[in-house]
Parts: structure tokens; sequence; C-alpha cells
């Protein structure tokens, strides 16, 4: 009877357990997380939905070793995150995380090749920038700068840049954001595709529910708490989405 919910803990590759966060403005006190318990598994594509405000962000960038939560625990495999100090954080964040948020934030004077090896030149276990280009589908622009790119192509060299260290888990803020539909699209194959290929752990927070379609799993979130989990029964691929 014990038995599934041991085997779903023991991989489960984050755990957040009654995770608070409160955003302190002089007297104001802005309540973005208000006791969230979630685990991300090993290997799966979950997508975290919810409206403008609710809280995502914040969940993620906990998750990230990006911010700190006021109470709770978070927990990356066995390590926790919440003990953790600036140094731990960030070799943490260098080594095991990606990210990749709705603004490439590429650097303009180097080509999608130097954009990528700027992380793989100090990770440990890095792939080559070609290869991580490569998986994004854009081996042919390898000596683009980002001016000669589309924004969609721009955000598959992000893609490549997160990747390329081999991350265990990959962590995306609205990856297709300022992007349209068909550019989007073919953002979330890359991301598909790395899931699959690489076994990349994958969170994906959007506020689009066309998204939540091509997840093992949604999670709903509103107001700072989890609304509801569910897994997807019917995954559609991402050229199947619209919106
Ligand atoms: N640094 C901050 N200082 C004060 N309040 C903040 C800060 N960061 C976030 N908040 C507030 O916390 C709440 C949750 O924000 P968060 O960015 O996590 O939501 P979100 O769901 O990601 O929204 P969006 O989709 O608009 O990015 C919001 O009310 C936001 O205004």
């Amino acid at each position: 009877m014990d038995e599934p919910q041991e085997d779903a803990r023991s991989h489960a590759v984050f755990r957040a357990q009654a995770i608070t966060k409160v955003y302190r403005n002089g007297a104001v006190e802005v309540y973005a997380l208000r006791g969230v318990d979630l685990d991300l598994y090993e290997g799966e594509l979950a997508v975290l939905l919810g409206p403008s405000g609710s809280g995502k962000s914040t969940l993620l960038n906990i998750l990230g070793g990006l911010d700190v939560p006021s109470s709770g625990h978070a927990f990356y495999r066995d390590w926790e995150l919440t003990s953790a100090g600036e140094a731990e954080l960030t070799r943490y964040r260098r080594h095991h995380v990606g990210f990749v948020f709705q603004f490439y934030n590429l650097i303009p004077s180097l080509t999608a090749r130097e954009n990528v090896a700027v992380v793989t030149e100090i990770a440990e276990r890095p792939m080559t920038p070609e290869e991580a280009l490569g998986l994004v589908g854009l081996e042919g622009r390898l000596d683009h700068f980002p001016a000669q790119l589309s924004g969609g192509e721009q955000q598959r060299v992000a893609i490549a840049r997160a990747i390329a260290k081999n991350p265990a888990v990959l962590l995306c803020d609205e990856p297709t954001g300022a992007l349209d539909s068909q550019t989007g699209i073919r953002v979330l194959e890359a991301l598909q595709r790395v899931n699959r290929e690489l076994g990349t752990s994958t969170a994906v927070i959007t506020h689009n529910a066309a998204i939540a379609r091509m997840a093992d799993r949604v999670v709903r979130i509103h107001d700072g708490t989890i609304g509801s989990i569910e897994v997807n029964e019917a995954k559609l691929e991402p050229a199947e989405l619209s919106w």
C-alpha cells in the first residue's frame, strides 16, 4: 500500500514543503506564496499554470536557488536548499539548474556558438556548443549574432545555453511569452526534445492554458496556493497546440 508513494518520493528531483513567501515594502506585506507543497519528478515535463501575480515566478525562483522563502523547506534531491549558504546556492545554480526566461538575455556582441560557450567554459560536464545548438535545431546558425536571428531562434539559443551544462533540471519562466504562436511552438518543440532526449526534468511556468496540454503534469496556481495537480492523460505534441 505504501509503495507507490515511497517510489514517487524517491524520484522527486524537487520537493517544496509548506513554502511561504512574503515581500515587505515598508508597511505593505504581499503574500506571494501561502503554504505550497509540490514535488517535481525526475524526467517529467510539468507545466505550472496560473494568472499573473499568482506566485509562479516566486516559486520557480525558490526552486532554482535564486530566492529564499520566508518559511518552509525546499529540497533538491536530498539536499536542503533552504538551509544552504550563498556560496552553496551559487554552486547549485551553476551545476544543476538551467534557466530560460521570457527575454533571452543573449550577449549581442557574441555569436550563437559563443553565447553558449560562455556557459560551457565554466561547467563541469558540458556538451559542446555545437551539440547544444544542434539539439534545438540551430546547427545552421552557429555563427549568427543575436540581431541576425528571429525571436524564436534567439530563445532557442537561450535554451541551448541553459542545457549545454547538462543540468538535472530546466526551469522556464514564460519561455514563449514574447513570441507568436507559430514561433512559440518551435521553442516548445526544442524544450520537449531536450526533456525526451536528455531526460532533463523540466518545469515551464505560463499563464497560457494551451501550453499545459503538452505537459506530463499540470499544476494550477492561484493566489499563492496550489489549486490542483493533474496528470495529463492525453498529451499533445507542441505542433497540435494553438493559441
Ligand atoms: N520583489 C518583490 N517585491 C514585492 N512584491 C513582489 C516582488 N516579487 C513579486 N512580488 C509580488 O508577489 C506576487 C507574486 O508574484 P510572481 O511574480 O511570483 O507571480 P507570477 O504568477 O509569476 O506573475 P507573472 O505571470 O505576472 O510574472 C505578486 O503580487 C507580485 O506583485
